[in-house]
């Protein structure tokens, strides 16, 4: 006999590696948070738990792997919206930030969009803001994965007055965590256009001596790329790569207009990339090479960035706009094909994350971060295809569990960590004050 904390006996798992697979009636055996076993059917009565899940209509699955976000914008959507990038933060989304942004906001609209995110099945959040400590404090309570992006600009914002202010703070700010399994800080300057070359280049150097991750905005719309070919004489990512930006430790979020040398310059320096497919869709920035990028070899994960440009942060969303747009935008309905968007959403973030070992799939000795959807509902009636109906057909409503490293966040559809009517009432009071304004 083996004994497990829980065990989890599934209708349908999707491992996500090996590629393209689907298991059925196995069932998955975890110990101090970790996968120990993946038993088949015939293996199951050698086995016994402190606790069993019976999941006989569903689906299991890895968790979610949100690869770029803005967490606190939960308070600020709708705020502005059929707007094109550039006007939409330099004449709503800034000057708002500017009134608004505090300690308070950050933790409270981080808090909400946790929740959100844990109800569609995000188990890690690569976030990008301000007031880092308040994202770190509520990635602890809500029990997420958190990546918390320091953000570094040019300009003053309420958190700070000049990029070595930004970089002094990210810096401070990071030491009070530092131990903490579920928080990992990483240095986000903005973008091109709002960071210096001095800037970028201490970044670098940064990010080298303290092994951070870099987490940045590059080559979101044509208009940033002619105003970097006015401001610098090259695009942006020429001048990145003269900066020594361009590494593995670099998360380019969006990345959408791209050359073909651009591509292969991008593979070759092996530089994951965010795909916000929604975002990119409602601001008319454009529509990403993403098959290409992946023929090329370039890692892609996807993202949902924040929630007053998406409006949602549902990633089961993003994943299916992520394989539709893949085929609109190159006319081939073979692109993006749903396995794929589902590694994507998954395994390519955690591996753009340095998470590859840990997570991002479930196998044996990863941690257990994992979802599981009951398709035993009309919408997703009948099931030839688990992955089809996860990619196409199944909603955010449908995701009943949720579970990082091992801790049980979304029980039978109820969160665990987090109150609901709370956070509801903490919203309304944002949303007066922000209106009165
Ligand atoms: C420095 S991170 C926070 C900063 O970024 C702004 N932001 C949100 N979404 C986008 C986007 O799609 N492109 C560029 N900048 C974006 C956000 O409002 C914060 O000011
Ligand atoms: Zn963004």
């Amino acid at each position: 006999m083996s004994h497990a904390d829980t065990l989890i006996d599934a209708r349908w798992i999707i491992p996500v590696e090996p590629h393209a697979t689907v298991l059925e009636r196995h069932s998955i055996a975890v110990r101090d948070g970790a996968i120990v076993a993946i038993v088949p059917p015939a293996e199951r009565a050698a086995w016994t738990a402190d606790d069993t899940v019976s999941l006989p209509n569903h689906v299991l699955m890895p968790g979610l792997v949100n690869l770029h976000g803005h967490s606190a914008m939960t308070l600020l959507r709708g705020y502005a919206d059929d707007l094109a990038l550039m006007d939409w933060l330099q004449n709503h989304i800034w000057p708002a930030e500017g009134k608004h942004v505090k300690d308070d906001f950050v933790y409270d609209g981080t808090l909400l969009a946790m929740a959100e995110m844990i109800r569609s099945g995000t188990t890690t959040i690569n976030d990008m803001y301000f007031f880092h400590g308040a994202v770190a404090r509520a990635g602890l309570a809500a029990g997420l994965r958190t990546f918390v992006g320091c953000s570094i600009l040019e300009f003053p914002t309420p958190y700070a007055g000049s990029a070595d202010e930004y970089l002094q703070k990210a810096l401070a700010e990071r030491r009070e965590f530092i131990g903490e399994e579920l928080v990992t800080f990483t240095l986000a300057p903005h973008a091109p256009y709002t960071v210096s070359d001095d800037t970028f280049r201490k970044v670098v150097t940064l990010a080298e001596q303290e092994d951070m991750l870099i987490h940045c905005h590059i080559h979101e719309t044509r208009g940033e790329i002619d105003d970097s070919l006015k401001a610098h004489q090259l695009r942006p990512l020429a001048r990145l790569d003269r900066l020594g930006l361009l590494s593995p430790r670099l998360i380019a979020a969006h990345m959408v207009h791209m050359s073909d040398d651009e591509i292969e310059l991008v593979a070759r320096r092996g530089v994951h990339i965010a795909h916000n497919p929604t975002s990119n869709m409602k601001l008319a920035s454009g529509i990403a090479p993403v098959q290409r990028l992946l023929d090329a070899g370039v890692n892609v994960g996807i993202g949902t960035d924040g929630a007053a440009s998406n409006n949602k942060l549902d990633m089961l969303s993003d994943t299916r706009q992520a394989a539709l747009l893949a085929k609109v935008g190159s006319l081939d309905p073979t692109a993006v094909p749903a396995a794929t968007a589902l590694r994507m959403a998954t395994l390519n973030g955690a591996r753009a994350l340095g998470l590859g070992a840990k997570t991002g799939s479930i196998e044996v000795g990863k941690r257990f971060d994992a979802i599981a959807l009951d398709l035993a509902q009309v919408e997703t009636a009948p099931t030839f295809d688990p992955i089809s109906h996860v990619v196409y057909a199944a909603g955010r409503e449908q995701v009943c569990d949720v579970w990082v490293d091992g801790r049980h966040l979304l029980a039978a559809r109820t969160l665990t960590t987090l109150d609901h009517t709370a956070l509801l009432a903490v919203a309304e009071s944002w949303r007066n004050k922000i209106a009165a304004r």
